[in-house]
């Protein structure tokens, strides 16, 4: 026992009275027996742990309530035996569950004097444990099933998407995948419309291949022949049949591209494939069947085109069945850091270096307007995973048009500002915004301070003043 200067006990039951009062307000059991095993003292604590009845306390010694398997196990009674600390972890028949701990007591000559039980009760720990355990197999399948979607995301040409209004695209393209109608695909350069395409052709079931054509990028004279095909002989140099990628997309999904940039005489011949599913090589004398879907694309106004008489008007509504419109991506910023999660995964897949993204970097790509969508998106990223080596896209490293963007958005947080505030609130809060911001960027008050002009003193002031956290 550990004592301090202030302990004086005046006499003996001064004494007795307090290790009496500690005893019995103990919250672990607590018997003492002596060296048969008789029970002398026990507090209450002993028999809400333990479930032993004050009968059998009082009448039966630890050795007997071991014999006749009273108890499951007694640590006194193997004390008793062996005259040394014995614990052991007991499942009371109250369903309770208890170390218990028995010290003997030995006098000058070995000879046992008495034996102490101490019963610490470890329900409550032991489901905690179980708790924790559950939790942690919890844990470990939603560790697996990140996991999967991580593999799953290790896939080039994956659509990465969070926003709800590609949640909405997405659910209608895979009903559009169903059906073998054509489906025609708008949005600005770089939304992700070829990645649309792929998609629906994965969903649809087709067993054929998805063929690509950019209309846009082969000359005229050379487009009718890569689409339908040619038999030999059809013209100057065609020394052997060829099949035409419509042909080759049968049973599959052809996808054209810039289908506005399909010269008028090709569109005409486009739209009786569309009527009537056969195909005719140039130089041939018959037709072929050929089931396959039609995806078209552009990012130009077919409508305003067909006014123009640049685009047919049939063939305008003939692929215009089924449409959908992928909107620019400063339309959904929510699908900007999956995206870039998603580029960082399969740049560190190809190069083994893992790259994380600074917040402040995060923020400015978020803030940037991406007039090239995510096909600039992807880009940025690979020219900064390339650019930093501590293994942290940092701002600095981003391309100066995005860290512009991203200071002039100061002028853009005020002119989003309430316009009826009081003068004082308006300048309390962009006073908040703007040192709030600073302190993130500088992380340290000095910094901070110097940045704006005044000393540290003003600084904590005006913090607290404007009720800045940070
Ligand atoms: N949702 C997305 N998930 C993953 N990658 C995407 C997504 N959207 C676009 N990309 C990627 O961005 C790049 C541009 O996308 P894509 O070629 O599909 O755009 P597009 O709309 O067809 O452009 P264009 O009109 O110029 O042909 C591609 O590398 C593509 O993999």
């Amino acid at each position: 026992m550990y004592q301090t200067q202030f302990f004086q006990a005046s006499d003996n039951d001064e004494l007795v009275k307090l290790i009496t009062t500690i005893f019995h307000t103990s919250h672990d059991g607590l018997a003492i027996c002596d060296k048969n095993g008789h029970v002398l003292l026990y507090n209450e604590a002993y028999l809400h742990i333990t479930g032993v009845p004050a009968e059998v306390l009082n009448r039966y010694s630890f050795i007997e309530q071991k014999e006749m398997h009273m108890v499951p196990d007694s640590s006194a009674a193997r004390a008793i035996q062996t005259k040394q600390i014995h614990s052991v972890v007991i499942d009371y028949a109250n369903g309770r569950k208890a170390i218990n701990t028995a010290t003997p007591l030995l006098d000058e000559n070995q000879e046992l004097l008495f034996v102490v039980g101490n019963v610490r009760d470890i329900t409550e720990l032991n489901q905690l444990q179980q708790e924790l355990e559950e939790t942690r197999q919890i844990n470990s399948a939603f560790q697996q099933a990140l996991e999967q979607i991580q593999n799953e995301m290790g896939f080039e040409g994956q659509l990465i998407y969070r926003s709800n209004v590609m949640h909405r695209i997405v659910s209608l393209a895979q009903r559009f995948a169903r059906n073998d109608s054509p489906i025609l695909l708008l949005g600005e350069s770089g939304v992700g419309k070829d990645v649309l395409a792929s998609y629906i052709h994965a969903k649809s079931g087709r067993t054929g291949d998805f063929i690509k054509i950019n209309c846009g990028a082969i000359p005229d004279h050379l487009l009718e022949s890569e689409l339908f095909g040619y038999e030999k002989g059809a013209f100057t140099g065609a020394s052997q049949s060829k099949e035409g990628l419509l042909e080759l997309a049968h049973s599959g999904t052809i996808f054209l591209d810039e289908v506005g940039d399909l010269p008028f005489p090709l569109q005409f011949k486009l739209l009786n494939v569309l009527q009537d599913g056969k195909i005719r090589r140039l130089g041939g004398k018959t037709a072929r069947q050929v089931n396959m879907r039609i995806i078209a694309a552009t990012n130009s106004d077919l409508e305003e085109m067909v006014e123009r008489k640049q685009f047919r008007q049939d063939l305008y509504y003939r692929l215009n069945v089924l449409s959908i419109s992928v909107p620019p991506l400063r339309d959904r910023r929510e699908d900007i850091p999956a995206l870039i999660f998603y580029f960082l995964k399969m740049l560190e897949k190809k190069y083994q270096q893992e790259m994380r993204v600074e917040p402040e970097a995060l923020e400015a790509l978020m803030e940037y307007e991406w007039p090239g969508n995510t096909r600039e998106l992807k880009n940025v990223v690979e020219r900064s995973y390339h650019m930093c080596e501590n293994g942290k896209i940092t701002i600095d490293q981003l391309p100066a048009s995005i860290r512009k963007s991203q200071q002039s958005s100061l002028p853009l947080q005020l002119a989003k500002m309430d316009q009826s505030l009081p003068l004082k609130e308006a300048v309390d809060r962009f006073e908040r915004e703007y040192i709030q911001r600073l302190l993130q960027e500088t992380g340290t008050m000095q910094e901070c301070a110097d940045r704006l002009g005044v000393n540290i003193s003003t600084l904590v002031r005006k913090k607290r003043s404007l009720g800045i956290k940070l």
